[in-house]
């Protein structure tokens, strides 16, 4: 009895030792927990606080760096912001260089600074060394066309892609002589006889048909131009182009606003568009590709004599076909965008084409005097040719010369802009630039400038890029030649030479640096190309109120946006 009293009151005892050590385990246990959420709370404080303080030293430090930078002073907390437009910027920045000199900053707001620069020689030093671009350029093209490696803010990032498409678009140059295959060529003009059915056409549109014609075969081959889509195609590309500002300069994406799923529709349409063509060629591919490989070989045979007739369309398709598979298979990596990139290029390239093209056929019609002289240079170029369809446009000085004039006077956009996200930049001016400012240089001021252009500047006049030879540095740079050289060098009648235009550190439509544009060489082959075969067959004649003289202030040059245009056949 005795035994089982004693066995129960210990029973007992463990229980309730047994309850006591749980609950104690119990509290032990919530202590614990709390004092590890309490160290993770302080964990907590302490990075956000260090965060915030790194911020604010970072901030300090550009307050105190940009002070050395000359600039009108911030008037208030949120900086200039208010006072500049997207329209009066260019003339902003004109005045204020005026005021300051070749290198101004400007407050947007507390964080944000922007130095803009206007020294060619700074200019060019800024670029070398800078070697990021403003973040919102990577968000404009990411919003509509999804993430990719090309136009990205970062060089690291977008150097593979830049190098793969340099050597697809030089590489194509030894292949045949003109970039733009005789077939896309053929396509503009007939579109050219369609419109002049209707009179007279608005030089905007003909010039964004001719620049989608040029990329789009030039990207997806033949194809391209067969495609029954094309033309919805180049719609929904300038769609997307006129709002693509708007919905990028949101800082928060604008889930909840109508529009913004609108122009993702539209953005949607065009990436299944992009895939569509892309089958159709791949499609070509495999059906020509090994045809095409044994019709090379045998040209190659031949001496190249096959080809010799201007780019042949059966050598363009296995040649742009390749092109595309080798540049997805270059810079597609696994989190891209599927034909991203494809998209981004027919993006920038068209715009960019489109504007250069319109600038050339504006100032053309302004200038018949001009344009009868490049008529006679093709119609003698020719005749000097052993094949008289082929257009070597290399000879035709005068008319790459208007290219390089009119690429001068309205350049594609109005700024060039760099960052440089991690450093300082140190310029040999002695000037520091604080890391996460933003730069810009005013191309269009730049390119108007009368110390690096002369006394007619703000003029179009193609023969600042033409010298007789052992007088090009007379004629050429940063000398006033008020028109004279045009009675100096005349292209039909006696021998000149073209100067380099990259020779005038004023010279930027393509940018520089390390960001510089990789179509330059391309562009101006294709454009030359494509004005050889039009003026050889039309005049060029403005209609109507757009004869008037382009708008010029000094600081920007503009021609009408919309200028009505009229091709009329030459009799030859
Ligand atoms: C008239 C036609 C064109 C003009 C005026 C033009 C102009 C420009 C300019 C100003 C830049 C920025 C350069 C800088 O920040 O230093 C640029 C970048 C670029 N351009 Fe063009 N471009 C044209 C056509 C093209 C074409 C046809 C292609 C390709 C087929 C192309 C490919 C690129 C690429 C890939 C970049 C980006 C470079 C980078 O971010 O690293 N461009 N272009």
């Amino acid at each position: 009895m005795a035994l089982s009293s004693s066995c129960g009151s210990d029973a007992l005892l463990a229980i309730l030792s047994h309850s006591r050590s749980e609950a104690c385990n119990r509290v032990l246990l919530r202590d614990l927990a709390n004092r590890e959420f309490n160290a993770f709370l302080w964990f907590s404080l302490i990075a956000v606080t260090a965060f915030l303080l790194s911020r604010v030293v970072k901030l300090l430090c550009l307050w105190a760096k940009a002070r050395s930078i000359p600039g009108p002073p911030c008037p208030s907390f949120y900086g200039h912001c208010k006072l500049i437009s997207r329209e009066n910027f260019t003339e902003v920045l004109s005045d204020l260089h005026k005021k300051y000199g070749s290198v101004v900053k400007l407050w947007l707001g507390p964080t944000k600074l922007l130095v803009s620069i206007k020294d060619p020689n700074l200019i060019k030093e800024m670029l070398l060394k800078a070697a990021d671009k403003l973040p919102l350029t990577g968000r404009a093209f990411h919003l509509p066309f999804g993430r990719s490696s090309l136009f990205a803010s970062p060089f690291e990032k977008v150097q593979k892609g830049r190098e793969a498409l340099f050597t697809e678009l030089t590489g194509k140059f030894p292949e045949r002589e003109n970039v733009v295959c005789t077939k896309a060529v053929d396509c503009i003009l007939e579109r050219i006889q369609n419109f002049m059915a209707k009179g007279s056409v608005e030089s905007k549109m003909v010039s964004q048909h001719m620049a989608f014609t040029m990329l789009g075969a030039t990207l997806f081959g033949d194809e391209f131009l067969a495609w029954s889509k094309a033309t919805v195609y180049e719609e929904l590309f300038m769609m997307i182009a006129k709002d693509a500002c708007l919905w990028t300069s949101y800082n928060v994406t604008p889930f909840w606003k109508h529009g913004f799923w609108k122009y993702q529709s539209l953005c949607t349409k065009l990436k299944c568009l992009t895939q569509d063509i892309i089958q159709q060629c791949k499609k070509n591919y495999m059906l020509f590709g090994h045809m095409d490989h044994n019709l090379r070989d045998e040209t190659e045979i031949l001496g190249k004599e096959v080809a010799s007739d201007g780019p042949s369309c059966s050598e363009v398709v296995i040649v742009d076909a390749l092109f595309f598979q080798e540049l997805n298979g270059h810079l597609n990596a696994t989190e891209e965008e599927p034909c991203g990139n494809l998209m981004r290029i027919m993006f920038h390239g068209c715009l960019t084409t489109a504007r250069l093209i319109n600038n050339i056929l504006v100032s053309l019609g302004m200038h018949p005097q001009i344009q009868d002289k490049i008529y006679s240079e093709i119609t003698m170029a020719r005749n000097g040719s052993i094949k008289k369809d082929q257009l070597n446009v290399d000879k035709m000085l005068l008319l790459l010369a208007t290219i390089y004039e009119s690429a001068r006077l309205v350049p594609a956009g109005s700024l060039l802009q760099r960052c440089s996200l991690t450093h300082d930049l140190n310029l040999k001016s002695g000037v520091t630039i604080p890391a996460g400012a933003g730069l810009v240089v005013p191309v269009q001021l730049v390119q108007m400038d009368d110390c690096s252009w002369g006394n007619d500047a703000n003029e179009f006049n193609p023969y600042r890029f033409l010298s007789k030879p052992g007088k090009g540095s007379d004629i050429m740079l940063n000398k006033s030649v008020s028109g004279a050289a045009e009675n100096i060098v005349n292209p039909v009648e006696c021998s000149f030479s073209l100067n380099d235009p990259n020779a005038n550190t004023a010279f930027l439509p393509f940018g520089y640096g390390l960001h510089a544009c990789i179509g330059e060489k391309f562009v101006l082959n294709g454009v030359a190309t494509l004005f050889a075969s039009l003026l050889k067959h039309y005049e060029i004649k403005l209609q109507g109120a757009a004869e008037d003289n382009p708008k010029s202030n000094n600081c920007v040059f503009e021609h009408p946006s919309s200028s009505q245009i009229a091709f009329v056949k030459r009799n030859s």
